[in-house]
């Protein structure tokens, strides 16, 4: 578990953390989403050690970072996948930081099987691809075998093969019980990766709940009510206080359960072709809590970008999980 109490990081006049508070359990995948330049990069950094807080404290498993004897036995990271010598073989790597770290060499070979890695161990790493970096990066975390883990930005340009290892490798991770935060600027991607989300803008904390939560507690839930009586229906539920609007052939409804438009129906005597939920998408959840924090309007422009968060936002549906 990570808890962190009224975090806080200034860089002279710059508040890159401010007054942050939250918990990561075990268990589960907990995202760590903002906008670039939010505070994710420096409040891992604040768990490892690496960065003295202003004000405030982080704890793994109840300890500061400086405080646990064998801090590679307890908490794993991966912050850049390019922090290897090149021209060390993966296997080399991995046994220099074992031996440095006290750590039995058997789990050398463990890790790079856990990761795949064991076909290419002895080549060179400055000759690895991003995606096989980060695959070493994520063998080095585990060779202390920790029950907590840190990932920052890890599916940075990676391919879509490379994405979907890394989202089905933390899965495994949480499934084993540890605690798995991973950082991203990447909407479409933490839908689909994390089951909780700490949700930081401008270095203070917006959000900290379970992904679908937080699209369902931000985002307008609408109803499509599609009847060959539009007429009467748009009129009975106008009467009940919602708001109605026409598009296309249907009507969508906001400001009432879908149950009870349902029943309005049926006391009406009307027919309905189709009633049936709208769900929000992350980013108009996260639009909606965050209002002017403008730098998260560009993740969503290009089509890519629009595929993907329409597929994370169908993901986010209950009945599909
Ligand atoms: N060493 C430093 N000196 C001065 N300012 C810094 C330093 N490190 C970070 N900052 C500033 O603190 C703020 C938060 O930066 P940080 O890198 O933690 O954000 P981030 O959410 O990780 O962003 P990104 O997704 O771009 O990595 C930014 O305004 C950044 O410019």
């Amino acid at each position: 578990m990570i808890e962190a109490h009224g975090l806080t990081k200034r860089y002279g006049k710059t508040v890159a953390v401010d007054d942050l508070s939250f918990t990561v359990q075990s268990g589960r995948v907990t995202g760590f989403l903002g906008p670039n330049g939010a505070g994710k990069s420096t409040t891992m950094r604040m768990i490892l050690g690496l960065d003295a807080p202003t004000e405030g404290s982080v704890r793994i498993d109840g300890k500061r970072y400086r405080e646990l004897h064998n801090p590679l036995r307890v908490v794993g990271a991966l912050l850049d996948a390019k922090w290897v010598h090149p021209n060390r073989s993966a296997r080399a790597h991995l046994r220099w930081l074992a031996k440095s770290n006290r750590i039995p060499m058997s789990r050398v070979d463990e890790v790079l099987d856990t990761v795949g890695l064991t076909n290419v161990a002895n080549r060179r790493a400055g000759g690895f691809s991003l995606g096989m970096s980060q695959r070493l990066g994520i063998a080095a975390a585990l060779l202390g075998d920790p029950q907590v883990l840190l990932f920052d930005e890890p599916v940075n340009g990676l391919d879509p093969e490379g994405i979907l290892w890394i989202r089905r490798f933390m899965h495994r991770l949480a499934d084993e019980g540890r605690t798995v935060f991973v950082s991203s600027h990447l909407l479409s991607e933490m839908a689909l990766t994390a089951q909780e989300l700490v949700v930081i803008g401008r270095g203070k904390l917006i959000a900290q709940c379970s992904t679908e939560d937080f699209v369902a507690r931000a985002a307008e839930n609408k109803v499509t009510v599609r009847s060959p009586q539009l007429g009467l229906l748009r009129t009975a539920i106008g009467q009940q206080g919602a708001t109605v609007r026409d598009e296309g052939d249907s009507l969508v409804v906001s400001g009432m359960d879908i149950a009870d438009i349902g029943e309005l129906a049926a006391a009406n005597g009307a027919v309905l072709h189709e009633l049936s939920a709208q769900r929000g998408s992350l980013e108009e959840a996260f639009m909606q809590l965050t209002g002017d924090s403008v730098e998260y309007h560009a993740s969503g422009t290009d089509a890519d970008t629009e595929a993907a968060l329409r597929a994370a936002a169908a993901d986010l549906q209950p009945a599909g999980k």
